[in-house]
This record gives structure tokens, C-alpha cells and sequence, in this order.
């Protein structure tokens, strides 16, 4: 018989909602006020990871930017959080992505701990206006951990908040740094995205729409 997981810890940007093309579009408008060019293949290592290391890996694109004070730093980064906003904003139930809730809905079934684990200050915003703020057990978002992915703090604390070992975990994610800040923590990781990026997941499915709870348990096992 097959083993059941205790917990499944969903990113949120780029899983749950198509936040992730809203972070692009933000950063790239950013980016371009500046004077940079940033791409869909250079956002792949701004996935996953924090406001202020995402506008540092942004600003070294061009060394004219590199020794840029610490407060103009926070203005950028505020600025970048006002566009982004401004996207969230349109942000309705209708957005869930395809195949989220009715996995959400079988796991519920099975008694499985549901938690969000988002690198995102504006995580309950995005959640409340989703109306998923009461779906999961716990939310750790930006507030709640001192080191971002791939850094697995972000997983290990809601697996502590639950009391469930590690590897009784399932991780889902569609950033590079998300899917090693899982296996990082001991977990079973689920990617959703291209191989070229997430290569290190244990699972791969291309979109939402592939989850399969089934298929996902079935690969636990395997693993
Ligand atoms: O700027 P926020 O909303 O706090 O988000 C921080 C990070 O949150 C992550 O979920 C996103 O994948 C990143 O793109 C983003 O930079
Ligand atoms: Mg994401």
C-alpha cells in the first residue's frame, strides 16, 4: 500500500496564482526605467527569491548601478512593489490556476496539513483576494522566516508548525531556488515549469493543470 505524505507545502507566486508573470512584468518596467533590459530567461533567477536580492541581481546587470546606496536601494524596491501592486490589484477568484483546487479538495479528503510557503510580503494580500485565506492550515510568508529560498527555512518552518518530519513533506514549486530550498529541507519536490530549470525536482509536471494527486503520491513512493 502506498504511503501517505503528512504535508504539502505549496509555493504561492507561480502555483497557486500567475503572480510570477506579475513579479516579471513589475520587475522588467523597473528595470527598464533604469536602463535595463531583462528577459524571461534572466526572471528565472529572479523566481523564488526575495524583493531586495531580486533588485541586486538586477542592478548587477550594469555596473553603473552596482554601488548604489542602501536607501536608494529600498526607493527601487519599493517602486518595483508599486507596479506590482498595481497588477495585484485586477487579482480575483477566477485567477486560481488550473488543477490547484481540485487538488486542494483531494488532499483536504485525506487529512493532509496544507501550508503556503512564499517568499512574498504581499502573500496574504494575493491569498485574501483569491479568497483562499482560510483554505490552508499556515501560511509562511516573508515575515515569518530570516533566510529565503533556496535556503530551506521556508518549508522546515511549516513542517515544524505541523510537527511532521521532514521527509513526510511534499513541496511544490516552479522556481529553481524553491525546488532546492525543498530538496535542501529533506522533502519530496514537485516542480512545475521546463526541465532546462527545474532539473533538480523529483517530479516534473510542465503546468498546474498535470496536478494529479495520484500521480504525485505514486512518485512519493517511487522516490
Ligand atoms: O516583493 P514580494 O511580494 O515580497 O515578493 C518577494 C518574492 O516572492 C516570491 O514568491 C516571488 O517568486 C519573487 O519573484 C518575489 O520577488
Ligand atoms: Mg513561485
Amino acid at each position: 500500500m502506498n504511503k501517505l505524505p503528512k504535508a504539502i507545502i505549496f509555493d504561492l507566486d507561480g502555483v497557486i496564482t500567475d503572480t510570477a508573470e506579475y513579479h516579471f512584468l513589475a520587475w522588467k518596467q523597473l528595470a527598464e526605467e533604469l536602463g535595463v533590459t531583462i528577459d524571461r530567461e534572466f526572471n528565472e533567477m529572479l523566481k523564488g527569491v526575495s524583493r531586495i536580492e531580486s533588485l541586486t541581481r538586477i542592478l548587477a546587470l550594469n555596473p553603473t548601478l552596482a554601488n548604489m546606496s542602501e536607501e536608494e536601494k529600498n526607493r527601487l524596491a519599493a517602486k518595483k512593489n508599486e507596479h506590482y501592486k498595481s497588477y495585484i490589484a485586477r487579482l480575483s477568484p477566477k485567477d486560481v490556476l488550473p488543477g490547484v483546487k481540485p487538488l486542494i479538495k483531494k488532499l483536504k479528503k485525506e487529512n493532509l496539513k496544507l501550508a503556503i510557503g512564499s517568499a512574498s510580503k504581499n502573500a496574504p494580500e494575493v491569498l485574501k483576494r483569491l479568497d483562499l485565506e482560510e483554505t490552508f492550515d499556515y501560511v509562511v510568508d516573508a515575515a515569518r522566516i530570516s533566510k529565503g529560498k533556496p535556503d530551506p527555512e521556508t518549508f522546515t518552518n511549516a513542517a515544524d508548525y505541523f510537527g511532521v518530519s521532514y521527509e513526510h513533506c511534499i513541496g511544490i514549486e516552479d522556481s529553481a531556488a524553491g525546488i532546492q530550498a525543498i530538496n535542501a529541507a529533506g522533502m519530496f519536490s514537485v516542480g512545475i515549469g521546463n526541465a532546462a530549470d527545474l532539473f533538480e525536482a523529483n517530479y516534473l509536471i510542465d503546468t498546474t493543470a498535470e496536478l494529479n494527486y495520484e500521480a504525485i503520491i505514486l512518485a512519493y513512493n517511487q522516490s
